[in-house]
């Protein structure tokens, strides 16, 4: 039976940041994978400052931009399928907790929890997939459409018939705290090194799924590289990268779940394991 993946996210980038080394990897493999977005990142900050006009409060024209960067994105990464959530354009980016974006009408976390699930619902039952992958009830970092992204998929993929199995992408504790560690160490990162404890990450007793991506790295940095207006890749003794934070994080060469459902025997280093 031909395997198949769908991931879940909230923005153009999250793909990248938090699973473009699995999404290359299994695409590699010969896994079906897709990826739903469910905004186009139109409340975003921009690195570039040859770019700096599309925000929001000026030209309004970061979504279309953020839409190339995501097809970029998914050349790098060998993903042949991307959905936008209710087709491109339907849902905006919320913006961060306590922002005004979130009152704009098609603001997706003032968006019907109920017509938003059906939406991705429709698409899994359209691609079938085994495995699905969003966030954690958190989000991974509390922004309120990562929150929103999960509750719909924990909505719509638990009882769908093609899916056996449903993941959260979380930050491993440990693997974070040693490439903070190696940052600080190399000490040439012309960005700040979050300090332990800044950045939100898992313990590593909760993760029940290691999927080494060390092959695909490449493929997930060309990724990154693609969503320019949101983060900088520096390459170095230790590459990594900033969000337009430009707080440094590290780029480990696994990337680490948390089984929400279904069977985990096998599924230690594989999405797909022990099937
Ligand atoms: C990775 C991610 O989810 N990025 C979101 C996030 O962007 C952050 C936001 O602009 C914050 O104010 C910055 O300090 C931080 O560096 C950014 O990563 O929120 C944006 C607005 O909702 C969203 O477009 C972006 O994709
Ligand atoms: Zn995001």
């Amino acid at each position: 039976m031909k395997r198949k993946l769908l991931l879940v996210h909230a923005h153009p980038d999250d793909e990248s940041i938090a699973t473009g080394g699995v999404i290359a990897r299994y695409a590699a493999e010969g896994v079906e994978v897709c990826v739903v977005t469910c905004t186009l990142g139109e409340e975003g900050e921009i690195v570039p400052p040859r770019l700096a006009r599309l925000v929001a409060a000026e030209a309004d024209q970061l979504g279309g931009y953020r839409s190339g960067e995501m097809a970029a994105a998914a050349v790098a990464l060998g993903l042949t399928r991307h959905e936008y959530l209710g087709g491109i354009g339907r849902w905006r980016d919320s913006g961060m907790a306590g922002t005004p974006a979130a009152d704009h009408p098609r603001a997706f976390t003032g968006g019907s929890l109920v017509e938003q699930t059906a939406q991705l619902r429709e698409l899994i039952d359209d691609f079938a997939p085994q495995v699905v992958v969003t966030y954690d009830s958190f989000g991974g970092y509390g922004h309120p459409d990562h929150i929103r992204a999960h509750e719909i998929t924990m909505a719509a993929a638990p009882d769908a018939p093609s899916v056996e199995r449903v993941f959260h992408v979380v930050q491993s504790e440990a693997a974070l705290a040693v490439g903070l560690a190696e940052l600080r160490a190399d000490g040439t990162s012309p960005f700040r090194v979050a300090a332990d404890g800044e950045l939100p990450s898992t313990p590593d007793g909760k993760i029940t799924t290691v999927v080494d991506i060390s092959a695909h790295r490449q493929a997930k940095l060309a990724a990154l590289r693609a969503h320019e207006t949101q983060l900088t890749v520096v390459d170095g003794a230790v590459t990594h990268f900033a969000l337009t934070n430009s707080i440094a994080q590290p780029i480990p060469s696994a990337e680490y779940f948390v089984l929400a459902q279904g069977d985990a025997h096998g599924a230690e280093t594989d999405l797909f394991g022990g099937w």
